[in-house]
């Protein structure tokens, strides 16, 4: 069966109980942990310290989403941290290939995010640098959004690109998944999902864990 990863948004969870937090996540195929530094978006997150004690003490992977000015210079650290994957913007590298090898050097997968006004054609020449592919569906900077539909097309279009060179690369939404939104990402072609408030504002985050994951696998028949 096809595989589905959900990895919830800690920019929705309490940052005074973090450990706590994770502990209710445990679920999870990965942590998603959003870097912004008020000015490649105007809201300010963690730092390199906080991904190296997450690294230390979380036993889930690290889906690292750096949303920092100045990418070329500053993400590597954030693979030599302990990531799995660091998933810098196009928007704010100047070479995207040489930061992604870099960050494959040190030891984490490259990833490529596109904000909504991005179009699919700036990967033509570097997608296959990449190990995964984030389409970002609402505007970086905050938790709590509304998804926006019209992003699927680019899913779609991405997909297609990878069923045709039969590229083992990941397709990732982020922002504003919800479980009565999630098939339809799913259906246009993304395996990826990352969630913050609809995990960390349920009751139970593993219960919504799972709801999204059937969800997700629902559109195939
Ligand atoms: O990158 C992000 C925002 O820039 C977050 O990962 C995203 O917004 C997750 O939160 P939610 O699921 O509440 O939209
Ligand atoms: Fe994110």
């Amino acid at each position: 069966m096809k595989r589905f990863w959900v990895a919830p948004s800690i920019l929705s969870a309490d940052p005074l109980n973090l450990a706590a937090e994770l502990d209710r996540i445990s679920a999870a195929d990965a942590v998603h942990v959003d870097i912004m530094d008020n000015h490649f978006v105007p809201n300010l997150t963690w730092g390199l310290p906080t991904v190296e004690a997450l690294a230390r003490s979380q036993k889930l992977p690290l889906d690292v989403h750096l949303m920092i000015s100045d990418q070329d210079r500053l993400a590597p650290a954030y693979a030599e941290a302990g990531s799995e994957s660091v998933t810098v913007h196009f928007e704010a590298c100047q070479d995207p290939v040489k930061v992604a090898r870099e960050i494959r050097r040190l030891g984490a997968r490259p990833a490529i995010a596109l904000k909504p006004a991005t179009p699919v054609s700036v990967l033509d020449q570097i997608l296959t640098e990449f190990d995964m592919v984030l389409v970002m569906t609402v505007e970086p900077g905050f938790g709590g959004q509304s998804f926006m539909p019209e992003m699927l097309a680019k899913v779609r279009q991405i997909r297609s690109r990878l069923a045709r060179e039969n590229l083992d690369i990941r397709l990732q939404v982020d922002g504003g998944v919800k479980a009565d939104n999630i098939a339809l990402a799913a259906e246009a072609g993304a395996d990826f999902f990352v969630a913050g408030s609809a995990v960390f504002g349920s009751d139970s985050p593993g219960l919504e864990i799972s709801r999204l994951r059937e969800a997700a696998r629902a559109h195939i028949h």
